[in-house]
């Protein structure tokens, strides 16, 4: 029996809003359920209850198929987030499947869970959290999974660190990250501290004067030479809108 996997939203294509692959052409697959509570979680619905009644139980065949009749024949990139997918074995048969039909896959994580299918995911995030998000970080935990993706040299892949930074406790948190895994990818990205947001452009003004911050805060460190600062393009783009 194919094991099935708690599902809160299917969509795209859009573009990745976020990292290392930004502006890449995606579907969106977000499972339910998340270990962690962040206080300025952008996509709370998929932990908090709110949506609870929208959780759908789907095999990846299921998906496979929500995939292609919303995307057609437009789209070979996939990217799984939450949530925290790694709390999901079966995903693993997802990850397998979408390869079978010459799919890539990208996953965001926070960095607190391991599955053996992550060894297999094309694109990596991992996106540990600063202070400001209440949350502590199992450096023990991160160490080993850092460690096994870096060990892993079968297949191509790319893997990234990703911190969300809202203030100077955040960049503080965010250079100790950098400096323990020197040579990982490393993004700092603009926090939206505004996640209800109704007015789009009063949120990209506020979301561009953090960029304007964040970007001097970098220029002016001798710590953060080899690093990328963005912002969330989708949030930019299309303000707290879900499903884009
Ligand atoms: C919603 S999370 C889901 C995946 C996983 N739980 C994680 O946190 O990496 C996807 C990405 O959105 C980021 N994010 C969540 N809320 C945000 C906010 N208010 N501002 C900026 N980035 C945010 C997270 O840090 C993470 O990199
Ligand atoms: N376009 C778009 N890009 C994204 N990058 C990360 C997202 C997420 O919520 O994980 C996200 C999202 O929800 N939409
Ligand atoms: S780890 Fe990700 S999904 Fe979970 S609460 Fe934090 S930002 Fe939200
Ligand atoms: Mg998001």
């Amino acid at each position: 029996m194919a094991r099935t996997i708690p599902v809160l939203e299917i969509f795209g294509p859009t573009i990745q809003g976020e990292g290392m692959v930004i502006g890449q052409k995606t579907m969106f697959v977000r499972t339910a359920g998340c270990d962690y509570r962040c206080r300025w979680c952008d996509s709370a619905f998929t932990w908090d209850g709110s949506a609870k009644e929208e959780i759908e139980q789907l095999t990846a065949e299921d998906i496979w198929q929500r995939l292609e009749a919303i995307g057609g024949r437009r789209f070979r990139h996939v990217t799984i987030s939450g949530g925290n997918p790694l709390l999901l074995a079966a995903l693993g048969e997802l990850v397998a499947l979408l390869h079978e039909k010459g799919v890539q896959v990208a996953v965001e994580t926070q960095g607190s869970r391991w599955q053996d299918w992550l060894l297999d995911v094309d694109d990596v995030t991992i996106s540990p959290k600063p202070p400001s998000s209440g949350m502590d970080t199992d450096w023990a935990m991160l160490d080993s999974i850092i460690r096994k993706l870096l060990a892993d040299q079968n297949r191509t892949r790319r893997v990234s660190l990703k911190v969300v930074v809202f203030d100077e406790a955040d960049l503080a948190y965010a250079k100790e990250v950098h400096r323990r895994y020197p040579g990982v990818p490393f993004y700092l990205q603009t926090g939206n501290a505004d996640v209800e947001a109704l007015d789009t452009n009063a949120l990209r003004m506020k979301l561009f004067d953090q960029l304007d911050w964040l970007v001097e805060r970098v220029a002016q460190s001798d710590e953060l030479n080899d690093v990328h600062v963005l912002p969330q393009l989708h949030t930019l783009l299309w303000g707290t809108k879900r499903g884009v």
